[in-house]
């Protein structure tokens, strides 16, 4: 499938790869202050995570550690199962580091309240979180967000790292998942 057939599987774009960048700039000049003379590990949860990643850690003007954990509560579906899995965890000891979790999304929060607890119980001297987009009118749980992109909708969306049955990770900005995409494969 190409980029024309694929367009066709947008119900309209949230936010272009400028609107993204741009953001981006912003909280990496944020960040760089608030951790002036700390160093940094940045912890990208897989899969979603990495362009958010990849962007915001070339965004800093400064040296950083990245690492990274796989967890899942998604499946192929659009709704949260609610049972956060481990299936990849991080090669690094957390002991008084100061970790900052880099996400695509917070949906329900389910994923980030879960993760953040699970690392700041590993003994880290703090456990912040970077997300690129969050949906407010999805929230399940209160989840402590340092650093927000932008607040959405509660629409499903995909692009910039974000699929639907590991599609559409590669599209460059956010959009909506056009209703008929899901519902045929309910058929
Ligand atoms: O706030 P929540 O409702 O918990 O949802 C947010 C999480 O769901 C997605 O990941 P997913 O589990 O689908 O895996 P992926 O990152 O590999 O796409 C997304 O990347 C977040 O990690
Ligand atoms: N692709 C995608 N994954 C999600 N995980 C939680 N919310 C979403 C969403 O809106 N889109
Ligand atoms: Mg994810």
């Amino acid at each position: 499938m190409d980029l024309k057939d694929i367009e066709q599987d947008l119900a309209g774009v949230l936010h272009t790869e400028e609107e993204l960048h741009a953001r981006l700039e912003e909280l990496a000049r944020e960040i760089e202050r608030d951790y002036e003379g700390r160093s940094i590990l940045l912890v990208g949860v897989l899969r979603g995570a990495v362009m958010v990643m990849a962007d915001l850690s070339r965004a800093l003007r400064r040296d950083v550690e990245m690492d990274w954990m796989a967890v899942s509560s998604y499946g192929s579906g659009t709704t949260s199962s609610g049972v956060v899995r481990i299936l990849k965890d991080l090669d690094t000891d957390l002991t008084d580091r100061d970790v900052l979790i880099v996400e695509d999304i917070i949906d329900s929060g389910l994923t980030l309240s879960w993760l953040q607890a699970n690392l700041r119980s590993r003994g880290a001297a703090s456990v912040e979180i970077c997300t690129m987009l969050r949906k407010p009118d999805a929230l399940k749980v209160e989840v402590d967000v340092r650093y927000c992109g932008f607040d959405i909708p509660n629409d499903f969306v995909i692009g910039y790292g974000l699929d639907y049955a590991e599609r559409y990770r590669n599209l460059r900005g956010v959009a909506v998942l056009a209703p008929h995409v899901y519902a045929s494969a309910d058929d």
